[in-house]
């Protein structure tokens, strides 16, 4: 089966347009200190544009932040997920869960404590993202880490019975290597972007890598 594909980082009228138009199953919005930055009305606006979400479901990153915070800015919004993408505790992501009834995934920075740490998220999260930590960076930076370390996240989420996507510096060139490893989903957000908005050609592209892998691999 194809994984998942999960499309970040939108963050204008445009970015929604075509990520809502692609074949992806999440689409996602950050509401972190970023050049990908939104804020709850704007989302709100780019969505009412369209007369549905397109069986997209809905994803706001955070990076963090408060409950309190978490819970303003998604009002009226219609989410199917909240992603955790900072060094938040599973004491704080569990405060989280039981303030919302939205399923939470939680990003995972690939270093050496990775899987212990995605041990203590286990019962509490839906599903986790791996992904690359640069300098002060928590995401979005289009650096990958070292892919021969999927297996090990994979075979942890897997025990644990939820998702695992893979993300960091993904691109159309490069998303067949990925795939090689079966993950459950791949999580892009630079990598589909030319001049800091998201492109329908990158994304064009990177549709038909997955679909000619999914078509080659043996089974
Ligand atoms: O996209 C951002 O700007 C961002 C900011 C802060 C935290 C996470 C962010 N995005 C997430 O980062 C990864 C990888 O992105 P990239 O493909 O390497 O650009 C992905 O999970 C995004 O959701």
């Amino acid at each position: 089966m194809q994984p998942l594909l999960k499309l970040c980082g939108n963050h204008s009228a445009h970015d929604t347009t075509v990520t809502l138009a692609s074949s992806a199953d999440y689409i996602g919005f950050v509401f972190a200190k970023s050049k990908r930055q939104v804020v709850r009305e704007q989302v709100l606006e780019w969505l009412h544009e369209h007369e549905s979400k397109n069986n997209k479901k809905l994803v706001a990153l955070f990076v963090n932040e408060s409950v309190m915070s978490i819970l303003e800015s998604i009002q009226d919004l219609p989410l199917d997920v909240i992603q955790c993408h900072g060094n938040e505790s599973a004491e704080e992501v569990k405060e989280l869960k039981e303030q919302i009834d939205i399923p939470i995934w939680k990003a995972i920075h690939h270093h050496q404590d990775a899987i212990k740490l995605m041990q203590s998220y286990e019962g509490i999260v839906s599903g986790y993202i791996v992904d690359c930590k640069v300098g002060d960076q928590w995401g979005g930076t289009g650096v990958s880490f070292d892919w021969d370390y999927i297996p090990l996240y994979l075979e942890e989420g897997k025990r644990q019975g939820v998702p695992v996507f893979i993300a960091g510096g993904i691109r159309p060139e490069n998303v067949e290597k990925v795939l090689q490893y079966r993950p459950d989903g791949v999580d892009v957000s630079s990598g589909i972007e030319e001049n800091g908005k998201k492109s329908r050609d990158l994304i064009r592209q990177l549709e038909e890598r997955m679909k000619r892998y999914d078509h080659n691999v043996p089974r």
